[in-house]
């Protein structure tokens, strides 16, 4: 227990986020530790997407905290495909170059090296020779890979996916799903967001189950049992969207009239 206590990189205590009073995810505390492969699973609308904008520091805690001594250039987020707009006129290798900005960040030098790097990145993802094409002409895998290809280069200590692989075929996930294990095997830490249980079970080792409030995080074996999973599915049954306060026995509750 202690080693483990010492390896913790991101803590968190009863943490409440939530807009315009709603809460998103409800009291939740727990550890993340560093060089841990984690995947946050749970149904639409449970908070999973809110809670790693809270990991980076977007969304700040209503309640409870997320302590770290991490900066904003420690961690590789890569947003869900709705949230991107692809409209903008930028190349492929622009947009690799945009994680070695994120390094660096906006005064550093991106010259020579940064680009033979981002070539470099653009190959191990499979898209050699896609350095000019314009992000809105490429497929929607090709665009993943571009991403991901900028999470290479951008090499952040904390790597944040956003459901990684929606939309995405069986070779190219199994692409992807090969430079996330190498980010694993290097030491970084990853957390990711995905709603397929039996990619969960192959390749996270450990899983953080969410239903706005913790169902159970631990080996993944551990919980993604049925009753887990039956629990997870009757809580998001019982969700009041309308709810705003917090009552003492922890429950969501509607604000008495
Ligand atoms: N910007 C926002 N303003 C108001 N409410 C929001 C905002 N973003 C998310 N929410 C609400 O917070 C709750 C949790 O949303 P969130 O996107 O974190 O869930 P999720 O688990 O990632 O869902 P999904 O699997 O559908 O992507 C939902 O009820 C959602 O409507």
């Amino acid at each position: 227990m202690g080693c483990r206590t010492a390896m913790s990189l991101i803590r968190i205590d009863n943490l409440t986020l939530t807009y315009r009073r709603h809460p998103a995810v409800h009291h939740l505390s727990g550890v993340i530790r560093k060089g841990s492969l984690t995947a946050v699973a749970g149904p639409n609308g449970a908070g999973k997407s809110t809670l790693l904008k809270a990991i980076m520091g977007e969304i700040r805690p209503s309640e409870g905290r997320i302590e770290h001594a991490l900066t904003a250039h420690d961690f590789g987020y890569l947003p869900q495909a709705v949230e991107i707009n692809r409209r903008f006129p930028i190349s492929v290798l622009d947009t690799v170059m945009l994680g070695a900005w994120r390094r660096v960040g906006a005064f550093g030098r991106t010259g020579r090296e940064e680009t033979d790097r981002a070539r470099e990145a653009l190959s191990t993802v499979g898209l050699e020779g896609f350095e000019r094409r314009e992000i809105g002409s490429l497929s929607a895998g090709q665009f993943q890979r571009v991403l991901f290809a900028r999470l290479l280069l951008q090499d952040a200590q904390v790597i944040l996916l956003d459901e990684p692989f929606t939309a995405i075929d069986a070779r190219t996930t199994r692409d992807l799903i090969d430079l996330v294990a190498g980010w694993h095997g290097a030491g970084r830490t990853v957390i990711a967001v995905l709603h397929d249980l039996e990619q969960v079970r192959s390749h996270f080792p450990e899983t953080l189950l969410l239903a706005r409030e913790l169902i159970g995080w631990g080996a993944t074996g551990d919980v993604l049992t049925p009753a887990n999973l039956l629990s997870m599915r009757s809580m998001a049954e019982r969700w009041d969207e309308d709810a705003e306060v917090c009552q003492p026995d922890g429950k969501l509750g509607r604000t008495a009239a």
